[in-house]
């Protein structure tokens, strides 16, 4: 672990903050990876990347806090992978070079496609493999043979690899030269805290480690003691200290109050009459919720997706491929963390360990995880159909839209019973109406009559969504997936590029819909609405197919401001230059 203890030259820092716009080569960034960067439509660096990526490439331990979709993986990827390029350490490794550790399979997943094709746009000859807990013997020993330069992985895998014997733990403090935790405030609360012990005994102290965060805790404080040492430390101003820069300022937040059987109507309102644009991540806190959501929607022609922990990794993999390149607009995601979280709190321990997480949730993948660190693209709502629990739970889920260059909007539905929380969450994020940053407005686009007038339609519908139906159809899902997990096993490894498989939105009721509710006919709605409505659509419109927008390389616009990629701060270029990066070395 690197135990640099020279401080930052101070002409270097101040010019740093001021000089906002260095470029990639600037940075001292290998031509390959811009050029692959350019490829992705990638062609400036973002702020944390602007800071991380020469501390990184000095070999200096760094440890990352910026906000959700702030571009923290290609942060610590770039700098890493330019070192492997050159790596001039012993041939003849036994274990890996670098080890990525993530908090779920997701993620897993997502970084080590992004490495992959950076690999392949760079045509170096590196190796990356993934592994998780459920990774047979015999394909761990394939990834693990070689062995691989870069090994992305969760952290209980790797007593998994040692105690199969295909990894030795001699060879991992000869060979390792990296370590990554990314998403180190979720590390913890997964139950991996043992799995981190036991691996620093074998972490050499030569070894670089990298700590990145979107939000700071005791848990990444944990973290950061038991890894680090002397490492900079590159943050946002604290929660609590500037309290409205953490939600990218290119998300509007919205919020509607009502009564918690009231919900249904609600968001039927808001998909049915198109008062948000697509495409639509919406949050439930159980699988149950889900699918009663689901099957709701489908009968008023609105189809969905259920991604949760119960499914098999194959179909979650490619519901969220599917989602992402846009062969549906609406997934309801189940967010496991909250079912976590409330463990945590009620044990009142640090971490939950992985016995109790087995002992309370024996079906669910306790690996799963979409609501921190996917990369979700071109989401551009979330709503939060249930509350998320905590005011993180909130800025992960917020994070999920807003990515890039993207803009975003999220709607919170919320019952009496959540106001406490919502209530929090405001005053964690510094909620002011006088400012446009950290600001819950309440949603505007939907009438009291609006609602009223699908009401009648709604009450029936909602009835028959049992939880005799619910059950059924969460089975005959899982039923579903599971031989569509077989099958496109199979079948793409004979025709990649076939998609008729990644059908997830299909119908579960097994009744036929009732083509009546598919339309809201015009005498429904009054003239508030539709002006909103055609609004919504005028924006999308305007907003073009909603691909991120290329920053324009060296003139500073207006957008520099606005932007979460551009700056840390939510004030202003006045404020951003005063209250941008902080950097401090411990
Ligand atoms: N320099 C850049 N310019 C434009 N887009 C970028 C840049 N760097 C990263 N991105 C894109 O921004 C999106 C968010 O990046 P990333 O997933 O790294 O965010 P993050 O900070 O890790 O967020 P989270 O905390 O939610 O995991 C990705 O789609 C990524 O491709």
């Amino acid at each position: 672990m690197a135990n640099s203890t020279e401080s930052l030259p101070k002409q270097a820092e101040a010019q740093e903050v001021e000089d906002g716009d260095q470029t990639f080569e600037e940075l001292g960034v290998d031509p390959r990876l811009i050029r692959a960067l350019n490829k992705k439509n990638i062609d400036n660096p973002t702020p944390i990347q602007r800071v991380a990526i020469p501390l990184i490439l000095e070999g200096k331990d760094v440890v990352a806090r910026a906000k959700t979709g702030s571009g923290k993986t290609f942060a610590y990827l770039l700098p890493l992978m330019q070192k492997l390029f050159s790596d001039s350490g012993p041939k003849g490794k036994l274990a890996p070079s670098v080890l990525i550790l993530v908090p779920t399979r997701e993620l897993c997943q997502q970084v080590y496609v992004e490495v992959s094709s950076l690999i392949e746009l760079c045509r170096v000859q590196l190796k990356v493999a993934q592994l998780s807990i459920n990774t047979n013997p015999s394909d761990m020993r394939v990834a693990l043979a070689g062995p691989p330069d870069i090994l992305v992985t969760t952290p209980a895998c790797i007593p998994k690899c040692l105690s199969s014997g295909f990894l030795k733990a001699a060879s991992i403090t000869d060979s390792l030269e990296m370590l990554v935790l990314d998403e180190a405030d979720l590390l913890l609360s997964y139950g991996y805290e043992d799995d981190i012990k036991a691996l620093t005994t074998y972490v050499p102290r030569r070894c670089q480690c990298l700590l990145m965060s979107a939000t700071s805790s005791s848990d990444v404080e944990k973290l950061k003691k038991l890894i680090l040492h002397n490492p900079y430390i590159l943050t946002l101003p604290e929660m609590g200290e500037v309290k409205d820069d953490i939600i990218p300022q290119n998300v509007q937040q919205f919020w509607l109050a009502c009564g918690a059987n009231d919900k249904l109507v609600y968001i039927l309102a808001i998909l049915k009459l198109e008062l948000v644009q697509k495409k639509v991540l919406i949050y439930t806190n159980t699988i149950d919720m889900g699918f009663r959501l689901r099957l709701f929607l489908e009968k008023f022609g609105i189809r969905s997706a259920v991604l949760n922990a119960e499914l098999p990794q194959n179909s979650r993999l490619h519901i969220l491929e599917e989602f992402n390149v846009g062969l549906f607009d609406y997934l309801i995601a189940t967010d496991e963390s909250q079912a976590k979280e409330s463990t945590e709190t009620k044990a009142d321990s640090g971490a939950v360990t992985k016995k109790s997480r087995k002992r309370a949730k024996p079906k669910l993948d306790s690996e799963f995880g979409v609501v921190r660190g996917i990369d979700f693209k071109n989401v551009h709502t979330v709503i939060n159909f249930d509350m998320p629990l905590t005011v993180e739970g909130y800025v992960h889920r917020i994070g999920r839209t807003g990515r890039g260059y993207n803009t975003g909007a999220s709607v919170s539905l919320v019952s009496p019973n959540e106001m406490n929380i919502f209530d929090d969450i405001k005053s964690s994020l510094g909620d002011d109406e006088n400012k446009d940053a950290g600001f819950i407005a309440p949603f505007p686009l939907l009438t009291k009559n609006a609602v009223e007038s699908l009401r009648y339609r709604v009450e029936d519908v909602a009835k028959s969504v049992t939880k005799v139906a619910v059950r059924e159809a969460r089975a005959q899902d899982l039923r579903n997936e599971i031989l569509n997990s077989e099958k496109l096993k199979a079948h793409f490894e004979s025709n990649p590029k076939d998609l008729d498989l990644l059908k997830h939105d299909k119908v579960l009721s097994k009744k036929p819909l009732p083509l009546h509710l598919r339309e809201v006919p015009e005498y429904l709605l009054d003239a508030t609405t539709r002006e909103a409505s055609k609004l919504v659509k005028l924006q999308k419109a305007a907003m073009g197919n909603n691909k991120p927008l290329k920053r324009q390389s060296s003139k500073k616009t207006s957008r520099k401001s606005k932007n979460p990629l551009k700056t840390f701060s939510m004030e202003g270029p006045k404020k951003a230059q005063n209250g941008g990066i902080k950097r401090k070395r411990e």
